[in-house]
């Protein structure tokens, strides 16, 4: 028994399973009731529902009538029509697909999460109150539930009602250190459906890898040069955290569960041993190595890093479960064969599959002047230009349209000669590197602007993950031959624009990091390898 319904507020909450947020979004997938009184919604199978959180985290998108905003009205009960859809849409169909291959893209779709006046939830119930007061009861078995609602609090039959309870019922998964910074936002109207890219009956691996490649040097400042060309920006990230962490232990009071991240920001903790630089090498031992450290510092945080998570059947698995990878998980396994075998697992698609190549092209030729040569340039033009403000990186610029965006891959493709989703990998790069050896002469707005835009989406494809997925391990599909390599189980998410306002924030972090890692000794400095310079 199935049904096509496309409204998800007829859906259940406990339809909906959590299966993992960041800092700007939430993410449910679809599991359909657990028993068969009610029917499976196909229109919701094999989808992920992804809806942004408060505190929102501002976008790098503008549409013409700025309607990237929304009601601040919580009573405004205006036609859904009426919120734009989530930018993250349009901007991946519109410029995302443009460097990105669609097979590697997860389909999204725009989704009303409003649901209609009057509708109610329990947790196993619907509840419709009909307008003139009398009350119908709509596929419920909890009938003692009902006389109850009108304690109920107002939001509880409002629009958001439907977002309130699938809050309510899963809010106890979230971690800690994410409920405590906010949760799901009850103003919006939408939400996004995307392909589920965890379900399934495999495992799916989701790696972070940051930033993959030293600084073009041109342009760095003569105290940091010859930091920022040793040590790669994550592992100098990793030792500041480190850092921090270490002397909040010191001060940490007694009650760790009722503390927030100092910082209003979630804190993960480091993945202390990777280094993107040997995911992305060409050279698979290198890849292997990192595999092998993420796994590790997956288990020593206890899988509270950001860095890899890793699901089976879409669920996500904790450290102490993490024999649940295995087809049949043996009795006795070492640490080590485990290790092994999943890294055995990830390889093949990681290094013959053309994404993470494609990624770090991506990520290195919109950043072929670093923040420092980009903080130069703004300079320069502000003191020509007569820009007023304060001066800060970016300060008075307003987001990019969806026009700018692609006038901007316009000419971005043109500079590199590059096909529209080519996915070619990063030795087209090199020319791009001699160009920049100059500081660029910026005369007009819409060229400063071609700058802090390439920035930008540098900083979106430093910030994605990649979810790759494999079969289970030991299963008699986990052998995989090469010729029976998938490239589309390699997907890139989290292609959200980064807003203009980070920029200056990106400066002063650059700053913190470098220094606090110039305060090692050279000898005690990592020697990162970019095997792409
Ligand atoms: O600055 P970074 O490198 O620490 O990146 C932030 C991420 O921290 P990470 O280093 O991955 O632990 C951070 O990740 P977490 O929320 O810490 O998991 C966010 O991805 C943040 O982006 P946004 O605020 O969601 O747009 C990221 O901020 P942006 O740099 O993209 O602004
Ligand atoms: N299409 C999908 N299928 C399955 N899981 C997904 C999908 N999209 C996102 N997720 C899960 O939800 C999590 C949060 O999504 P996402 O990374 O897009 O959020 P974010 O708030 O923008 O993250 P960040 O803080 O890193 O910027 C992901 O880390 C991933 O585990």
């Amino acid at each position: 028994m199935a049904t096509g319904n496309n409204d998800i507020t007829s859906t259940h909450p406990t339809d909906w399973k959590y299966v993992s947020e960041g800092g700007a979004t939430i993410v449910f997938s679809y599991v359909g009731p657990s028993d068969s009184s009610r029917a499976k919604n196909t229109a919701f199978q094999g989808m992920v529902l992804r809806l942004r959180k408060v505190p929102s985290v501002p976008l790098g998108v503008r549409f013409d009538s700025d309607s990237s905003s929304f009601s601040e009205d919580e009573d405004d009960e205006e036609d859904d029509e009426d919120e734009p859809d989530d930018p993250s849409i349009a901007f991946q169909k519109q410029c995302m697909a443009r460097l990105v291959p669609n097979a590697h893209l997860p389909q999204l779709e725009s989704i009303i999460v409003r649901s209609p006046p009057g509708r109610s939830y329990t947790s196993d119930a619907i509840i419709e109150e009909k307008l003139d007061g009398q009350d119908a009861l709509q596929d419920t078995h909890d009938h003692d539930e009902h006389h109850h609602r009108h304690h109920h609090h107002k939001h509880l039959t409002d629009g958001s009602a439907w977002l309130r309870a699938l809050a309510a019922t899963h809010d106890e998964l979230r971690p800690q250190t994410r409920r405590a910074l906010g949760g799901i936002d009850f103003k919006r109207r939408k939400g996004v459906l995307a392909t589920d890219l965890v379900g399934g009956h495999g495992m799916s691996v989701e790696i972070k890898p940051k930033w993959s490649f030293l600084p073009n040097p041109a342009h760095l400042s003569a105290e940091f040069k010859p930091i920022k060309t040793k040590t790669c920006r994550f592992c100098m990230h990793t030792h500041m955290r480190t850092q921090e962490a270490t002397s909040k232990e010191s001060v940490q009071t007694e009650d760790v569960e009722e503390q927030k991240p100092s910082s209003g920001r979630h804190a993960a903790p480091p993945a202390v041993g990777y280094c993107p630089l040997d995911l992305f090498s060409p050279r698979s031992d290198r890849v292997r190595y990192a595999v092998h450290a993420l796994y590790d510092a997956w288990i020593a945080s206890e899988g509270k890093a950001n860095n890899l998570k890793v699901f089976v059947r879409g669920k996500g698995v904790k450290v102490s479960g993490r024999k649940l990878i295995f087809h049949n998980p043996p009795s006795e396994l070492e640490e080590d064969q485990i290790r092994t075998a999943f890294a055995d697992s990830l390889l093949p698609l990681l290094t013959q599959t053309p994404v993470l190549q494609l990624l770090n092209r991506l990520q290195r030729t919109l950043d072929m002047l670093d923040v420092e040569g980009l903080v130069k340039v703004w300079e320069k033009w502000c003191r020509s230009s007569g820009h007023v403000g304060e001066n800060e990186l970016g300060a008075g610029c307003e987001e990019p349209t969806l026009e700018e965006w692609g006038s901007f891959i316009d000419s971005y493709l043109h500079e590199l000669g590059l096909d529209e989703q080519s996915g070619k990998g990063p030795a087209e790069s090199v020319n791009g590197k001699a160009k920049h050896a100059e500081l660029p002469d910026v005369q007009t707005e819409e060229e400063m602007r071609f700058y802090l835009l390439a920035y930008l989406l540098s900083a979106t494809f430093k910030d994605c993950s990649i979810i790759v997925r494999v079969p289970l391990l030991g299963s008699d599909m986990s052998e995989m031959e090469d010729a029976n390599l998938d490239s589309r189980m390699i997907t890139l998410i989290d292609l959200d624009p980064k807003s203009m306002t980070r920029l200056k924030k990106w400066e002063a972090l650059d700053r913190e990091i470098v220094s606090t890692y110039g305060q090692l000794r050279e000898e005690e400095r990592t020697a990162c390898i970019d095997d792409w310079n």
